[in-house]
């Protein structure tokens, strides 16, 4: 976190600064574009990223994006979110007093790691396809002293009967999940240095994104008690062709309840539940997809 700000102040600073007795080697840079305040997020970020294109510097928008969110403190806005549910809703307390929670594509392990070390009652089990990142969650749980409260298991959840061996715990209040979710036409427009050293299967969801996403809502009368939630980071055109997928399927009882926006203003995720519950929208409720075009 300190490195990030040092390097957006270090930006943002412009021409002439030095860095005093902490140099930084970004604090030279003249910028192309003059910074003229004030300036909200994504301006900032669109500066940025000109520069590092200017620059040669790969990942040019994400890394403008990674170190703007990681200043603002943005960076684990899925997080968060999830750890206000359960704050504020007793449903979601397990047996042992904390959630149940299912991650699909636990990758490094940063979401479920991050969860189990703010929710000390909380168990998870975290499910990847990739063997590298079952080893890698499995490292990171380790560190941090983990192991004890998560199951890692590699699982395909595309793959049919997967599950049953899923709930040793029983059914789960929450499932997490940052899948797969890049349309398949704009895979060839990812940075090359992504293109090759990504693997496609862990960003490409398929025609419309939604190919993870569809499986992990479909399986979740079988994996989610029926006062739980889905918590996912989506893509922004995602809110609304989840909430038509969800409406055309009743038999699923679930219901899109509330979207959020990342710091950039992109509505970016997505908080799903099964119905039965009777509370009140929360005051980033879901209008609904018609309601929910994002002009321009
Ligand atoms: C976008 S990455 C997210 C990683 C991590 N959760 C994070 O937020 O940084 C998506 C992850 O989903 C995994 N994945 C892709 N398809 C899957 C499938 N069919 N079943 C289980 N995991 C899958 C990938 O291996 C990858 O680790």
């Amino acid at each position: 976190m300190e490195l990030g700000g040092r390097m957006l102040w270090a930006l943002l600073s412009g021409p002439g600064r030095r860095g005093g007795t902490r140099g930084w080697a970004f604090s030279s840079w003249q910028p192309h574009l003059p910074l003229a305040g004030p300036l909200n997020a994504t301006e900032v970020v669109s500066h940025w990223t000109a520069v590092f294109e200017k620059r040669g510097i790969p990942e040019a928008q994400a890394s403008s994006e990674y170190i703007v969110a990681h200043v603002l403190g943005a960076k684990t806005e899925l997080v968060e979110w999830v750890l206000e549910e359960v704050a504020q809703s007793p449903c979601t307390v397990g047996a042992q007093g904390g959630p149940l929670i299912l991650e699909v594509g636990c990758g490094s392990g940063a979401i479920a790691l991050s969860l189990l070390s703010q929710l000390p009652q909380s168990r998870v089990i975290a499910v990847d396809k990739g063997e590298a990142a079952i080893c890698l969650t499995q490292e990171n749980a380790q560190r941090l002293r983990l192991l004890d409260r998560i199951r890692i298991v590699p699982l395909d959840v595309t793959l049919e009967g997967s599950w049953a061996h899923l709930l040793p715990w029983g059914p789960m209040d929450l499932v997490v999940s940052n899948p797969p979710y890049i349309f398949h036409q704009d895979m060839e427009q990812l940075a090359p240095e992504i293109r090759s050293y990504e693997d496609p299967l862990a960003l490409d969801g398929g025609e419309e994104g939604m190919d993870i996403i569809t499986h992990i809502l479909a399986l979740t009368p079988w994996l989610l008690k029926d006062s739980g939630s889905i918590f996912l980071e989506v893509d922004p055109r995602h809110p609304e062709l989840v909430g038509s997928w969800l409406q055309s399927r009743p038999n699923l009882s679930l219901g899109l309840v509330a979207v959020r926006r990342d710091f950039c203003g992109r509505p970016r995720f997505l908080h799903i539940r099964r119905s039965g519950q009777q509370r009140g929208c929360p005051a980033d409720a879901w209008p609904g997809p018609q309601a929910a075009r994002v002009p321009g």
